[in-house]
């Protein structure tokens, strides 16, 4: 695994439990170590934790990223180079087209895949389905608390701890939403990779001071009729900008790959 923040941590505790699953290895930022090294022992005593896949002393099965965008260029894409299959949360890295091309470039020197998590966001199966039969449009709208909009571009900009009405702090295409906001703008680029590509999926993002949840609103329509989906995700105590789901569909992946039953 890489990352021991909000979502890497529930990832650990939700798995102690599955005699199936093994995570030998925790790869954290170097600066974290020592306050790493104590949260991981907590939960997952046999996990070792270093800074870095050349310290991991068992070539793992598979690699789990949830740490950050960072992570892709540091950690998953010499993992691919070796053929280490990859499942990966920050999917807002691949609006990064010249990354995306190197991450698929080394999955295919390694032999391997990297697999992009559905993460906060559901549909993601009939949104890539539905792309086969030609897509017309997509529309995404994200809402979250004011506070969960702090330390992006939207502060300054916008009084966050003062609004007192749901406001638009960003409407434009998902590429532009996933560079602005990296933290929160995840299911933009996931739904646009799945989907109507990173220029045409259309984007709003919403800081309401009224709202306690994530809430994730798309709209597609194509060749196969429309769909419409609402989720209302519950954000992380630990980490607000995270939904709680996308600490589900983690471990949802890796029981997939070891379970004998994949669903
Ligand atoms: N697909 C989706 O729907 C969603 C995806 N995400 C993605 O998941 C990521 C993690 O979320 P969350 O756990 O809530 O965030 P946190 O900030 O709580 O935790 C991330 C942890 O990873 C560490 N980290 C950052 N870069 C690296 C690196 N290169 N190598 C090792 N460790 C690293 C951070 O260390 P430090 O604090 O020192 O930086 C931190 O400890 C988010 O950044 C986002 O990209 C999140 C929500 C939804
Ligand atoms: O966890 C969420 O609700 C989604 C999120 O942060 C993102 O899109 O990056």
């Amino acid at each position: 695994m890489i990352g021991s923040g909000a979502i890497g941590l529930s990832v650990l505790s939700l798995l102690k439990n599955d005699s199936d699953v093994s995570i030998d290895s925790v790869i954290v930022a170097p600066d974290t170590l020592d306050q790493a090294r104590e949260q991981v022992a907590a939960i997952a005593p046999k996990a070792q934790v270093v800074t870095g896949l050349a310290e991991v002393a068992q070539r793992p099965d598979l690699l789990v990223e949830c740490a950050g965008h960072g992570a892709l260029r540091a950690h998953v894409l010499p993992a691919l180079e070796q053929g280490i299959p990859c499942v990966v949360v920050s999917i807002g890295a691949l609006s990064d087209v010249e990354l995306a091309r190197q991450l698929e470039d080394a999955a295919k020197r390694g032999k391997t895949q990297v697999q992009l998590l559905s993460g906060a966001i559901g549909g993601i199966d009939a949104l890539a389905a539905a792309k086969i039969g030609g897509l017309d449009s997509v529309v995404y709208t994200g809402r979250k608390p004011a506070l969960a909009w702090k330390d992006t571009p939207a502060d300054g900009q916008f009084k966050l701890e003062a609004l007192t009405e749901p406001t638009v702090i960003f409407e434009g295409p998902a590429g532009e939403a996933a560079r602005l906001f990296p933290k929160n703008a995840n299911v933009a680029a996931t739904l646009s990779l799945a989907g109507l590509g990173l220029d045409r999926t259309q984007v709003r993002l919403i800081a309401d001071p009224s709202s306690k949840e994530n809430v994730h609103h798309v709209e597609a329509s194509g060749a196969f009729g429309s769909f419409e989906i609402t989720m209302r995700g519950k954000p992380l105590a630990a980490n607000p900008k995270t939904s709680a789901l996308t600490v589900y569909s983690v471990v949802r992946a890796i029981g997939n790959q070891a379970h004998a039953v994949a669903i």
